[in-house]
């Protein structure tokens, strides 16, 4: 019987709704990985509500919680470890000394880094140190990154000025160290209004895969924490690069029309769950270069 992966998932976790760990545990299990989640904060909901209560983990406690793992002898089965939001370069250090020691123990142990810095317009954004942090520390060491737009951006210093700009800032993070780059939202100048493109790059080539831009009054929120989580999922349980890229998109573009007919504001995660696990449209990535 082929063994079930085991995933150290590192982000936030919100009482009700659905962002951070709270978007991602269950759609990671629901395709078939054992979670193991490491709670950033807990807030009782996402930010975007504009108020919240709850607590930041202090950094200290993530390699606290590691080497607990560690004491009972089962950190070396951790096949990849996923880090989202963070509070501050710090516990972004906890993170990666708590990477440090599962690659010690299980170097084939994958990180992917989503490096979230949120959404200007939404009024969510992260310190200068975090963005910072991202860059230099975390993209050197992590095997996949998973910016969106702005985050790609941010690394580069400047807008796009078409696709294959977009292409060449994915190209030029690569170049900093992760296996593949993942842009989970493209937007740049001339692109088509009603349609919503991802990019994954890696070593081996580039390929740009389109969904439908559905209309919602207001964006959900944690899209961006479920299409990382279930592409790293689907890495663990075997797909290739391309079809754990396919999946995710496909997956997440089921879960986004449930949401929308039930013209809910949170994405409708357990509704969707058939769906997540065999969605019933796959789209195609397809393959493009400079
Ligand atoms: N197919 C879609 N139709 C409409 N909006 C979408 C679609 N897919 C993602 N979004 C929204 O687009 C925004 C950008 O997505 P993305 O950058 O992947 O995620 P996030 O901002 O959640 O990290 C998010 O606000 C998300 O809710
Ligand atoms: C607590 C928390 N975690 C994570 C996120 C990131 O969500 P998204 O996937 O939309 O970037 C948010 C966004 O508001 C949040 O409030
Ligand atoms: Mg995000």
């Amino acid at each position: 019987m082929k063994r079930t992966p085991h995933l150290l998932a590192i982000q936030s976790h919100v009482v009700f709704g659905h962002a951070g760990n709270s978007a991602a545990v269950f759609p990671m299990q629901r395709v078939g990985v054992n979670v193991w989640p490491l709670n950033t904060v807990q807030f009782s909901n996402h930010t975007q509500y504009g108020q919240w209560t709850g607590e930041v983990l202090a950094p200290h406690h993530i390699p606290d919680l590691v080497e607990g793992i560690a004491a009972i002898g089962e950190l070396g089965n951790c096949d990849a470890v996923l880090s989202g939001y963070l509070g501050s370069a710090a516990q972004g250090r906890a993170i990666l000394t708590g990477v440090a020691r599962i690659k010690s123990m299980n170097p084939k142990a994958l990180y992917l880094c989503d490096p979230v810095m949120g959404h200007p317009e939404k009024g969510c954004s992260v310190p200068a140190e975090v963005s910072d942090f991202l860059l230099e520390e975390a993209a050197v060491v992590a095997d996949f990154m998973c910016p969106n737009q702005l985050e790609l951006d941010s690394f580069s210093g400047r807008k796009p000025q078409s696709l294959f700009d977009c292409l060449a800032m994915a190209r030029a993070l690569l170049a900093r160290g992760p296996k593949a780059v993942l842009v989970k939202h493209l937007d740049y100048p001339g692109k088509t209004p009603d349609v919503f493109e991802m990019l994954l790059v890696t070593a081996e080539g580039s390929w740009h895969l389109q969904r439908p831009l559905l209309a919602f009054p207001r964006q959900p929120v944690g899209v961006g924490d479920l299409t990382s989580g279930l592409f790293l999922a689907r890495v663990l349980l075997g797909d290739s690069l391309v079809a754990a890229f396919e999946f995710a998109a496909s997956a997440v573009h089921e879960v986004l029309l449930e949401t929308q007919a039930c013209a809910s504001y949170e994405l409708e995660l357990v509704r969707a769950q058939d769906r997540i696990a065999h969605p019933r449209v796959r789209f195609e990535a397809t393959s493009i270069s400079l």
